[in-house]
């Protein structure tokens, strides 16, 4: 396991945000932590990536408690901060080749030149960083948190105030990386675009772990089948869309026509699981 967490705890004060928190992460995987707002997907990024101190449980990333980490395992991790407003003033593969230096004594790093260009950043190296536009300095940040060439990847909402296109060309980049993710996100196409498993944290518990089509079979009646028959359309709910359809055309042929199928999305799913989980708890 790359990433291994048990009944992990986090109290602030009086309030406790993290009320054991379990889930894992098999090498290679891209893992999307969601969930609403306050939930702690913050808080337990922070604490894998070894910058905030867990109040009780079991944390291990690649083997070794963040807590107690070296050099050696910081080398071997990854972390996309939010920006590096503080380096406006240094150019693009001026930092980048600089951070490269660091991992030196421990692992090959990327070439600052190829990082640059795999980022989509080849017309800008060197420009001043405070010169880049919001779109730009995200790929500088994920190029800084990828120029270790780590074996896992903290993302903290890594692509908020991207535009389509840069989203686009964002999620291409992370699904070439051959490297464990842990990325938190509000945008649900994206989880659903890149992440192997979804976990759902709320009320300081994970509420939900496993794929998006493993998910969408927790909640029924889900996907929602339309078609036109003479003259007339229809539009039915069914669990089962592909036994519905076979059925469909088997009875009625060619009478069917403008057909669509549409499959729960992880919005859908993600909203009826915390919708689900509230009303539980009133
Ligand atoms: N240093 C702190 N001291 C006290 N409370 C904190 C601290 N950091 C976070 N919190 C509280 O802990 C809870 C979880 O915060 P966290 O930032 O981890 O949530 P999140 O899931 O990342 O939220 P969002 O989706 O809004 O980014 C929130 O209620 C927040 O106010």
């Amino acid at each position: 396991m790359v990433l291994d967490v048990d009944g992990l705890r986090m109290r602030y004060g009086s309030s406790d945000v993290l009320n054991g928190v379990s889930f894992q992460a098999r090498s290679g995987e891209v893992v999307a932590l969601l969930g609403p707002n306050g939930a702690g997907k913050t808080t337990t990024i922070e604490i894998l990536e070894g910058f905030r101190t867990r109040s009780a449980g079991r944390v291990e990333v690649l083997g070794t408690d963040p807590a107690r980490a070296d050099e050696r395992w910081r080398a071997r991790v990854g972390v996309v901060l939010q920006s590096w407003r503080d380096h406006g003033n240094w150019r693009v593969r001026e930092l980048l080749a600089h951070l490269a230096s660091y991992y030196l004594p421990y692992r090959r790093p990327w070439d600052a030149d190829a990082l640059i260009g795999t980022v989509g950043l080849a017309d800008h190296a060197n420009q001043k960083i405070k010169t880049l536009s919001g779109g730009q300095r995200r790929r500088l940040d994920v190029a800084i948190g990828i120029v270790g060439s780590p074996d896992v990847l903290f993302l903290d909402e890594p692509t908020a105030g991207f535009d389509p296109k840069a989203r686009q060309e964002f999620h291409e980049l992370v699904r070439r990386l051959d490297t464990t993710v842990l990325l938190t996100t509000h945008d649900l196409g994206e989880a659903e675009k890149l992440a192997d498993r979804i976990v759902i944290l709320a009320g300081g518990a994970v509420i939900a772990d496993g794929s998006v089509p493993e998910l969408a079979l927790r909640i029924a009646g889900e996907d929602e089948v339309r078609w036109r028959q003479n003259g007339k359309r229809h539009v039915v709910s069914t669990s089962d869309s592909t036994t519905f359809v076979r059925e469909l055309f088997s009875r009625h042929g060619e009478a069917i026509g403008e057909l669509e199928v549409h499959r729960a999305s992880l919005e859908d799913t993600y909203l009826t699981l915390v919708r689900e989980y509230e009303e539980a708890g009133r």
